[in-house]
């Protein structure tokens, strides 16, 4: 499978933070949801996939050429939603048309006023005057419509009401259908990316966490809920994070099919994404 973006050792040191050395893929055809608490570093490697910031080491190829190449062709093919709508103030819905039209070589002006009417976004009022949903759904509706093959979406379902959210979603799901397509998302909603992504990148303090598909993360772990006896007896190069309490220990496994097939007295639970970041963050054991 071809990457549809490479990020291998990117750094970028910024007073108080760093970008540590981070490296994932983005594979053809494939969803990446980029997760992590706030300042972890998910808009600083995003804009650093755009050509937005420079980073001190690393490369990012994406189709197969490093970013600093070619990148006026190259930003023709990327969708992209910031958590902010980046269209003037004082524009109308037919503006904004003519002023994309004028940036994209192929734009779709069709597809623009489908998503107009599918998002009920009024044609009378001025950019200023939509509420944050309705900006967010233009920012979304200009980047589906000029042909791009890869969306790079920054936070762009917040402040979106549940039910627009999973229409957006299922939108991404079908931009992907084909094998060509890729969307990479940073998000705070957990849930949104258990129904969408293929893949999740977890940034933690500037580093990465994993960078794993979502299937293989939801098999392979577990929450074990045990006594401090049985505690002792998991084997430490499986134990993920650690939480005490009154009842005893919840320990985050990377095993649970292993142990599993093993005669245990000890309840394993299945570990959502959630639970995987708190448990690495939050867990005595990180
Ligand atoms: N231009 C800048 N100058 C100095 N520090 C910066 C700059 N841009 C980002 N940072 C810092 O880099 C860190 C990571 O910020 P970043 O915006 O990448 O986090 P994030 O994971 O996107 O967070 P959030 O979920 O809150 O949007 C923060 O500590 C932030 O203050």
């Amino acid at each position: 499978m071809k990457n549809a973006i490479e990020v291998r050792n990117l750094t970028k040191h910024y007073k108080n933070f760093s970008l540590d050395h981070i490296s994932f893929d983005v594979p053809s055809g494939s969803i990446v949801g980029l997760v992590g608490e706030n300042g972890a570093g998910k808009s600083t490697t995003l804009k650093a996939i755009l050509n937005l910031i420079y980073p001190e080491e690393g490369t990012i190829k994406i189709f197969g050429k490093e970013n600093t190449e070619d990148s006026l062709t190259r930003n023709q093919e990327i969708g992209v939603v910031f958590d902010e709508c980046m269209f003037p103030g004082d524009m109308k819905l037919e503006q904004v048309g003519k002023m994309l039209s004028c940036i994209y070589a192929n734009w779709d002006q069709r597809a623009f006023d489908m998503y107009q009417q599918k998002f009920r976004l009024p044609l009378d009022k001025c950019i200023k005057d939509f509420s944050r949903g309705m900006k967010m759904k233009t920012s979304i509706a200009g980047a589906l419509s000029h042909n791009a093959k890869l969306l790079i979406l920054d936070e762009a379902t917040s402040g979106l009401d549940p039910m627009v959210r999973d229409e957006i979603l299922d939108i991404f799901l079908d931009f992907i259908q084909d094998e060509e397509h890729s969307v990479l998302v940073s998000t705070h909603i957990i849930s949104d990316l258990e129904k969408i992504a293929d893949y999740i990148t977890f940034i933690h303090d500037g580093k990465i966490h994993f960078s794993e598909s979502k299937d293989e993360l939801i098999y392979k772990y577990g929450i074990v809920r045990c006594n401090e006896k049985e505690y002792k007896n998991l084997e430490d190069k499986h134990i993920a994070g650690v939480k005490r309490n009154s009842f005893g220990y919840e320990v985050l496994v990377d095993n649970k099919p292993e142990l599993e097939k093993r005669a245990h007295s000890f309840v394993i639970d299945k570990a959502g994404i959630e639970d995987i970041m708190l448990f690495m963050t939050k867990g005595e054991l990180q």
